[in-house]
């Protein structure tokens, strides 16, 4: 027996709502349910689940993009389509970038409906038997291995996959733990070169002495315990991609030496005379401020430079806070399956303190936490006591918001930060909103429904 497609569909006007359910309810492949406001939505959400919502962009209170970043941030696995009447507008923009699966203009046209509602079946089956959703999603959530959906997210997929069709040197900087190496093998995995190998290099686990023979190869008797001739990692990535992680901690002669490389194209092994064409896409990677480190002279200017053609730089997690969620999901499936447990998913209040912790360790920490949890977690569901002390206690740390943990919902833990940005920011409600990361509009909406007014 196959299980129905779970449908929640969303509008205001009762008409669509009954248009819908009459005509797409009647095919008992799926099962229809409508809500006529985003709270209504929400509501039923939580005790029925949905495979797919479908919701109108305009309607009071709550609008759609506020509803579909609700539904993104407690369940992420929904598919969203959203209904509009006018296709130009930035709003849909908008709602595509917050992680709309598509959309549908109004009045509805039902075979168009169907085809996307079957788009998504297929792309739910690729994703059930194991292959990459990019395939088929128009690059939703997982680019190679990146995974993310927030805007900063997009705005590395599209600079990687302009870079990926050169042969330029690319830097990238972010805070360990970001996903600079993997952005580096996505950009070999998306380029010409990516039949060829891809190799990397910590260069600060290196010794001074050790990374020029590394890098370049020996000639054997080129120092002592050189016993034959060795290639270097410029050899052995030719014709592919060479990823020096953090790059910052080379030493002068080293330097000297790359730029070099960079500036011929050629090199020689240590102890050699032979001059050996370098035929590398060269990517490098640092936490450090490179830049200022060339401001003060302590990392030459010009390599600097030479290495800085392009700049990617990776955001930490806690700049892309609406990816938390579906990290959250995407490692808990992955320990899960490395450990051989079944856990289901995790509770709200646990998916709260996720969502409202700093993450310093970025996605490195995001991974731990969830393994260590996943392993000993003896549930079925991740609850707030499988976190380690220092997640649970982080929203008083953190943001200073005084909440009681033990009893405080989603929307006490909004409506408290919301309070606490409109008076840090002077209920200057534009700074707030940018604060926020959210539109005028939505701030607007969201003090109206916590009752938050600017005291007199
Ligand atoms: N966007 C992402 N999606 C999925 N996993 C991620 C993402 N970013 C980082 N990770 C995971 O986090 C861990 C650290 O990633 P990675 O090694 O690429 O970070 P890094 O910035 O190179 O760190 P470092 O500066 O310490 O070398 C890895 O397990 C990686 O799989």
């Amino acid at each position: 027996m196959t299980v129905a497609t779970r449908i929640l569909f969303v509008d205001d006007e009762p008409a669509y709502c009954r248009i819908f359910s009459k005509r797409i309810g009647a095919d008992p492949r799926f099962r229809v349910e409508t809500a006529g406001s985003g709270a209504e939505a929400l509501e039923r959400l939580q005790h029925s689940p949905a495979d797919i919502v479908i919701t109108d962009l305009s309607m009071p209170l709550m609008d759609g993009i506020e509803l579909l970043s609700e539904i993104k941030s407690l369940y992420p696995q929904i598919f969203i389509l959203i209904l509009t009447s006018d296709d130009s507008t930035s709003q849909v923009v908008k709602a595509m970038k917050a992680g709309a699966y598509d959309y549908l203009l109004k009045p509805f046209d039902f075979e168009m409906v169907e085809r996307s509602i079957a788009t998504i079946l297929s792309h739910k089956a690729a994703v059930q038997a194991g292959l990459c959703p990019e395939c088929l999603s128009g690059e939703q959530y997982c680019f190679e291995n990146l995974i993310g959906q927030d805007r900063k997210m997009f705005e590395i997929y599209e600079m990687i996959s302009q870079v990926a069709q050169t042969s330029a040197t690319v830097l990238i900087t972010g805070e360990s733990g970001t996903g600079k190496e993997l952005i580096a093998s996505a950009i070999h995995a998306k380029s010409t070169r990516k039949d060829k190998p891809f190799i990397q290099i910590n260069c600060a686990a290196l010794t001074e002495g050790l990374i020029s023979s590394e890098l370049f190869g020996h000639e054997k008797g080129a120092f002592t315990g050189a016993v034959a001739r060795k290639k270097g990692l410029f050899e052995q990535a030719s014709g592919g991609t060479l990823f020096l992680d953090e790059i910052g901690d080379i030493s002068p002669t080293t330097q000297v030496s790359l730029l070099r490389i960079l500036e011929l194209g050629t090199f020689q092994r240590v102890g050699g005379t032979e001059t050996i064409k370098a035929d590398v896409r060269l990517i490098c990677a640092t936490n450090r401020d490179l830049a200022a480190a060339a401001r003060e002279k302590q990392f030459r200017e010009d390599l600097y430079y030479r290495l800085n053609v392009v700049s990617l730089q990776a955001p930490p997690l806690r700049d892309r806070r609406s990816d938390i969620p579906l990290l959250v999901r995407y490692f808990l499936e992955r320990y899960c399956s490395l450990n051989n447990k079944q856990i289901d998913g995790v509770t709200r209040d646990a998916m709260t303190l996720l969502c409202n912790y700093d993450w310093p360790g970025n996605c490195r920490e995001l991974a731990n936490i969830i393994e260590h949890a996943v392993i000993f977690s003896r549930g079925r569901t991740l609850d707030k006591d499988s976190l380690p002390s220092q997640i649970r206690t982080s929203d008083r740390h953190s943001s200073g918001l005084t909440l009681n943990l033990a009893t405080a919902t989603l929307a006490d833990a909004e409506s408290a930060l919301i309070k606490k940005v409109l008076e840090e920011s002077n209920w200057n409600l534009k700074k707030a909103a940018e604060l926020l990361d959210i539109a005028r509009g939505t701030l607007y909406g969201k003090m109206e429904k916590y009752h938050l007014t600017k005291p007199v």
